[in-house]
Parts: C-alpha cells; sequence; structure tokens
C-alpha cells in the first residue's frame, strides 16, 4: 500500500501548476500550492500515507460532513422538512435555486444547505462552534485541532454570498438564529485545520457501519451511514458529483481549500489534499489521485 501511495503522489505531482488555488477566500490565497498529501485509514486501524499528509490544511467544505452528522444525531428524519437530498447541478455556492424552490436548498453539502444545517446546530448547542470542534477532536483522535481565527475572520469579512443566502432563507421562514451568528459559527467550522491523517481518521466512522474504533462510539447507525453515503455520492463534489462518480466511484466530499475524502465501504477512509482546484472548486491533482487509486485497486461503490 505505502508503494501504491508513493507512485500516485509521482503520477499527481506533475499537475501542481494547472489548477488554482481558491482566492476568493484571501486567507487561503496565500497557501504554497505546491503541495500533495494522501492518507488511508483502514477500518483495521491501519494508516498508510505518502507526501506532506501531516500538513495542516483549512478543511472548509468538508466540515460540512461533521455539522450534518451532528445534525442527524439530534433530529432525525425531520431535518429533511429543511432541506434536500438532491444534486443541486450548480455551483458550491449558487443562489438560483433557493428563491425557484422557496428557501429549501437542494442538499447539506451546498454552501445553503450547510448554512441550514448549521442553523438547525445553533439552536441546539449554547456554543456551536465549540460543541463541533469537541467532536471533530473526538473522531480524528487530536485534541489540539483548531479553527484558524485569521481564515474564520477573512470568510465573515468577505461573506456577502454566504449571508445573502442565509437572510434569503430567513425572508422564507427557514432560519431561526440570528444569520450573523450562525455565519460566525459556520465560518469557524470551515476554517478549522487538519491534516489528511486527521481527517482520514475523523471519517472513518462512515467506512464502519457508523463506528468509530478509537474512540469505541457508534457515531450513526449502520442505516444513518449508507443514508449519509448516498447523499455523499451525490451530492458531495457539488456540479462535479457525476463527474466522481464516473471517475471515482466513491462517496466524497471535497473542501476549496484542496481536500478531498472519500469512503470504501467496509474497508477504509481515504483524504488527499493539493491546494490547487479545478473550474468546480474541487482539487485537480486531488481528483486525479483518487481516480489512480480506485483504478488500481479496482474499488468503486458501483460494481
Ligand atoms: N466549497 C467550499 O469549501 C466552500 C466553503 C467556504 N467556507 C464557503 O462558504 O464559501
Amino acid at each position: 500500500m505505502d508503494a501504491l501511495l508513493r507512485s500516485i503522489e509521482e503520477k499527481v505531482r506533475p499537475l501542481i501548476g494547472l489548477g488554482k488555488v481558491a482566492d476568493y477566500i484571501p486567507a487561503l490565497a496565500s497557501v504554497d500550492p505546491n503541495q500533495f498529501g494522501i492518507a488511508i485509514y483502514s477500518n483495521n486501524g491501519e494508516l498508510y500515507h505518502a507526501g506532506e499528509a501531516y500538513n495542516d490544511f483549512s478543511i472548509q467544505s468538508i466540515s460540512k460532513v461533521f455539522s450534518l452528522t451532528l445534525a442527524i444525531k439530534h433530529y432525525g428524519e425531520d431535518m429533511w422538512q429543511r432541506v434536500g437530498r438532491e444534486p443541486s447541478g450548480n455551483p458550491f455556492n449558487s443562489l438560483v435555486q433557493l428563491e425557484y424552490e422557496a428557501g429549501v436548498p437542494r442538499n447539506p453539502f451546498i454552501n445553503a444547505g450547510a448554512l441550514v444545517i448549521s442553523d438547525m446546530n445553533q439552536s441546539r448547542f449554547a456554543s456551536p462552534h465549540y460543541a463541533m470542534r469537541e467532536f471533530i477532536r473526538r473522531l480524528a483522535d487530536n485534541p489540539s485541532l483548531r479553527s484558524d481565527k485569521v481564515v474564520a475572520d477573512s470568510e465573515y469579512e468577505f461573506r456577502s454570498r454566504n449571508a445573502s443566502m442565509a437572510y434569503l432563507m430567513k425572508a422564507f421562514g427557514n432560519f431561526n438564529n440570528d444569520v450573523e451568528a450562525v455565519l460566525h459559527s459556520y465560518f469557524n467550522n470551515c476554517a478549522m485545520r487538519m491534516n489528511c491523517v486527521d481527517l482520514a481518521k475523523a471519517f472513518s466512522f462512515l467506512a464502519n457501519k457508523g463506528f468509530c474504533r478509537h474512540t469505541g462510539e457508534q457515531i450513526l447507525t449502520p442505516r444513518e451511514t449508507t443514508q449519509v453515503n448516498g447523499l455523499l455520492a451525490t451530492s458531495g463534489l457539488y456540479d462535479e458529483a457525476g463527474n466522481f462518480a464516473y471517475h471515482v466511484g466513491l462517496p466524497g466530499k471535497s473542501g476549496v481549500g484542496g481536500g478531498i475524502v472519500a469512503i470504501v465501504p467496509n474497508r477504509f477512509s481515504v483524504c488527499v489534499w493539493s491546494p490547487e482546484l479545478n473550474k468546480s472548486g474541487n482539487s485537480l491533482a486531488g481528483m486525479t489521485a483518487l481516480e489512480a487509486l480506485s483504478e488500481s485497486i479496482g474499488w468503486s461503490v458501483f460494481g
């Protein structure tokens, strides 16, 4: 496995230079683009990695999976009154469907959907970001994880688009808390810094029928776990979910920090990271790395 990961690293490093680091969040634009990491964490607790797998990066939209998990644990089926389960076919920060569809976002992974989920978590926790941070630290087995204040502040300063979505949903009656407070929680969650190893471990419960082996906790039921994986397979990569299904064939979640996590159900979780993005806001080298991985071992949830 180590040799395979090294060969994938060699294959994708030459792609660095062909994408573009996210710059709509100014604090992210200063990241060194010349980095690639990959880590695999198996259901037996084996860890494999290559490249800069221990370099921390901004997890961004990958945090939406942690928020969704916390919301499912508390709200169960009721939450689906407020957010859909269909792919959007639009960029992650698009506003167009929201008005046509009466303020109910298509799915929990586009920004509008994640903001509704953050609103749910805001109603439930006195300190929503700290509850989330605690949850992520446990899942990753790393008590030192924290949010990058510079990134969170930069996101808040340039919040117009996310704020527009949240206020539009409030106008439709699908937002209960103070918009600015929810935006702070949401940006702090997105600004969590983690590395490939942390993320592969933190997502391992989704490969293991909801069970997290290092905490000994059942995070989600087996049924809820397959449901989350289903949503990740259909919407985790936004308007590139179809392309990801075609090339990689696994449930996955990307973030504009350049990380992508993918799940091989009943076997392992994998995280790749390289900061330069393609047009859909997904890591360019990361996509190719996951394709090479699934191809060389012949893994896909589609048979
Ligand atoms: N796709 C992403 O990673 C986007 C997350 C980012 N924090 C935003 O709200 O725009």
